[in-house]
């Protein structure tokens, strides 16, 4: 368990952005996460180096980047990326810390997210290490599909456990398991943190949560209680993943996130006028 208290909050504007249909102006998008910038969080999710016909939303991720105010931060700046196209293209630029890769423990949903198998997706993530490596940056593997599977193929926590300790074999240090779908409950989380957690010390997990209102509690006390500290979030629980399902369930709000954090005294150098601030223009930026 990471023996600093301080929770590592990641706000993912990426996430949240991705499946609007109607895009998003560069201007608008680079005014909101230049207010999320200002809040202090850990790192921030903005964007990602994918094929413009998978997310046409998140096409002019290299003119956001241009526009960001980074000198104004502390925050870290996270990407995705899902082939070694994207990856090559990524690490090009300085501003960015850590490449996001969507790792699927289910054959349906990597081929819908990223038209690979799990083998041919396990093969990238060894490129994706050595990559990052040369050009000295951090790789965030997130086990989507981590807590259930929509599809009818096998799931359970032994293939979660089965495909964490192969990541981490390869030299993956962040991983962060994915509730894609929201099929998490306190159960699942609590059983695969305090299981993993000390079976890998090397490895930096995290909880992307999707989350309904009434639950978002019990899975982040679940979590937390069970010595995860990195948590992914997205203002308001804006957005989920446009790939896998018609009736998205939302993000981790983040709002509700930094509130347990303040609760339990480890939201850390969080700004809350310049989260109001930023709250404000996310209502503006994201349809309701
Ligand atoms: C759970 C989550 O929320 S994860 C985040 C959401 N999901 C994603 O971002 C995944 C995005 N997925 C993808 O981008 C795609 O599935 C890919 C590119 C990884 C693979 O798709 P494929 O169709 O096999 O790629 P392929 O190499 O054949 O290229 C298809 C097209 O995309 C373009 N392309 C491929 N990679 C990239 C890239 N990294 N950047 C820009 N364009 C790209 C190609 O040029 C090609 O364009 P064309 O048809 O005009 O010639």
């Amino acid at each position: 368990m990471n023996s600093d208290k301080t929770l590592k909050l990641v706000e993912c504007p990426r996430d949240a952005m991705q499946g609007i249909h109607e895009f998003i102006p560069t201007s608008q998008k680079i005014d909101y996460i230049n207010s999320i910038l200002r809040v202090g969080f850990d790192t921030i999710d903005f964007g990602s180096f994918v094929s413009p016909k998978a997310i046409p939303q998140l096409k002019d991720t290299v003119d956001v980047l241009n526009g960001l105010e980074l000198d104004k931060t502390t925050s870290k700046l996270l990407a995705i990326v899902a082939n070694q196209r994207g990856a090559e293209e990524a690490v090009q630029f300085d501003e960015i810390t850590y490449l996001g890769y969507p790792f699927s423990i289910s054959e349906v949903f990597q081929k819908r997210n990223t038209n690979k198998s799990i083998a041919e997706s396990e093969a990238l993530v060894g490129e994706l290490i050595n990559i990052c490596a040369k050009q000295n940056k951090e790789l965030v593997v997130y086990i989507s599909m981590g807590f259930g599977n929509p599809y009818d193929e096998p799931w359970n926590v032994e293939i979660v456990e089965k495909w964490s300790r192969r990541l981490a074999e390869m030299g993956v240090r962040i991983l962060s398991l994915s509730d894609t779908i929201g099929t998490s409950n306190p159960e699942s989380i609590s059983y695969l943190f305090s299981n993993l957690i000390p079976a890998l010390p090397e490895v930096e997990f995290g909880a992307h949560l999707h989350t309904t209102p009434e639950s978002w509690h019990e899975k982040v006390k679940s979590a937390y209680d069970n010595g995860c500290r990195r948590f992914d979030g997205a203002i308001k629980g804006f957005g989920g993943c446009p790939m896998a399902a018609d009736d998205l369930v939302g993000n981790m709000p983040m709002e509700k996130l930094l509130s347990f954090a303040q609760e339990k005294k480890v939201a850390g150098n969080v700004n809350m006028l310049a989260f109001e601030s930023a709250y404000n223009k996310a209502l503006q930026t994201f349809p309701m």
